[in-house]
């Protein structure tokens, strides 16, 4: 079996609140400082990371005095807000030491299921990834109720893996992995080191819906890799206490359960873009526009479009058609149809004279692409 992790150039890794707060007895420094000193080391070996961290809630009531975790919504969003200054705090911290920036991103499922907020999310990661800072990343508790109720970092860490497709989801917890039942429960349950994401079969052992959806446990672990698979991406379970636990998945070394994506990222792209968006509007491209689409899979650049038709707004779905009306390729537009008309068969350095502000420079970036 071939690693994921060890592949990946690009990786979301997820710790769960067990972990982070040691079991809830407040913020675990240590293996804070671990990881950060480990994905320093994968930083140095090329790859760009993004962590989805938990523990907001649980380190708010170490830090408000509060002995046990409330039931009322309001009262675990207030301890996820006072929480969340101490996460961010330790991380900065943490990362610190190797010289490396953080930043922190709040995100809520909403957030991704809009496709303007989706843009302007991915935009701003995938920035932040070039600058080469390590974005923190955590659910906005503070607006949501139904995830602070379920716990559900691991349905984010999906999400964050289909937005910016990265290549692989490292979920780290607090077992060694997937077994075929819940070990606390049946010591004789078997160790899983391979399946494919989305087989059935793992979510019956992760406990089927009901029984351990309110913790979050293995169920929603099982669930996100079926999910990061829409991508392309594979998802790795492995235990975050674990000794040099990423290192050891970057060499290589087959730890904890690989759940391994059927598709290819470029296949899965191509479904998406296919299944779920209806056209908005029609973008004619000239001949070298057409050409660099089709031969070089490039972004498309204001300059290139001789035409636009139809009314669309930024991060709907539009085709980009040559002068025979040949349809060449097409994706999320980053400009509304008003807008495009405006720039279009312009230089992308004039984009900011016409409209008096600067989106993105191009029209549609070609991650956001299918060539057809
Ligand atoms: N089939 C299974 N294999 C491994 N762990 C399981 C399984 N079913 C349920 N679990 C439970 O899931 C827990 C991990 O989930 P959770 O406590 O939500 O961790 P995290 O905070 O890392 O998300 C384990 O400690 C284990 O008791
Ligand atoms: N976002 C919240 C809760 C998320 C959470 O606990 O998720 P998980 O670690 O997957 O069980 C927090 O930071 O406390």
């Amino acid at each position: 079996m071939q690693s994921a992790i060890h592949t990946a150039d690009r990786l979301v890794i997820k710790v769960g609140s067990s972990l982070v707060t040691n079991d809830g007895r407040g913020l675990d420094h240590g293996a804070l400082a671990r990881w950060a000193g480990e994905i320093a080391e994968l930083k140095r070996r090329g790859k760009q990371v993004l962590l989805v961290s938990s523990g907001a809630i649980a380190e708010g009531c170490q830090r408000l005095g509060w002995a046990k975790r409330p039931k009322a919504v309001h009262e675990l969003q207030a301890a996820a807000a006072v929480g969340q200054m101490g996460l961010c705090e330790a991380y900065e911290h943490a990362f610190g030491e190797h010289g490396i920036r953080t930043a922190q991103v709040l995100l809520t499922h909403e957030d991704l299921a809009d496709r303007t907020r989706y843009l302007n999310a991915r935009t701003t990661l995938a920035t932040l990834l070039a600058l080469g800072v390590v974005p923190i990343i955590n659910e906005n508790d503070t607006v949501v109720t139904a995830e602070i109720r379920f716990g559900d970092n691991d349905t984010l860490g999906a999400l964050v893996t289909n937005l910016i497709e990265a290549d692989a989801l490292l979920i780290l917890t607090d077992q060694q992995g997937l077994y075929t039942a819940d070990p606390r429960k049946h010591p004789d349950a078997r160790f899983v080191h391979e399946a494919e994401a989305g087989d059935p079969a793992l979510e019956e052992m992760a406990g089927g819906a009901g029984s351990s959806v309110g913790t979050g446990g293995m169920l929603t672990k099982v669930l996100a890799a079926r999910r990061a698979a829409r991508s392309g991406a594979s998802t790795v379970i492995a235990c975050g206490r674990e000794a040099q636990v990423l290192s050891r998945l970057a060499d290589g070394e087959a730890i904890g359960t690989q759940l391994t994506a059927p598709t290819t990222r470029m296949a899965a792209r191509k479904q998406w873009m296919a299944d779920h968006l209806q056209l908005a509007g029609t973008l004619t491209v000239d001949e070298g526009a057409a050409r660099a689409l089709r031969e070089r899979g490039t972004s498309l650049l204001p300059v290139g479009v001789t035409r636009v038709d139809g009314r669309f707004l930024r991060g709907d779905v539009v085709a980009c058609v040559d002068d025979n009306g040949a349809e060449v390729a097409r994706g999320l537009a980053n400009y509304g149809s008003e807008e495009a008309r405006l720039i279009m068969r312009r230089p992308t350095r004039d984009i900011e004279g016409i409209l008096g502000y600067l989106v993105e420079p191009e029209l549609i970036h070609r991650d956001n692409m299918v060539s057809l």
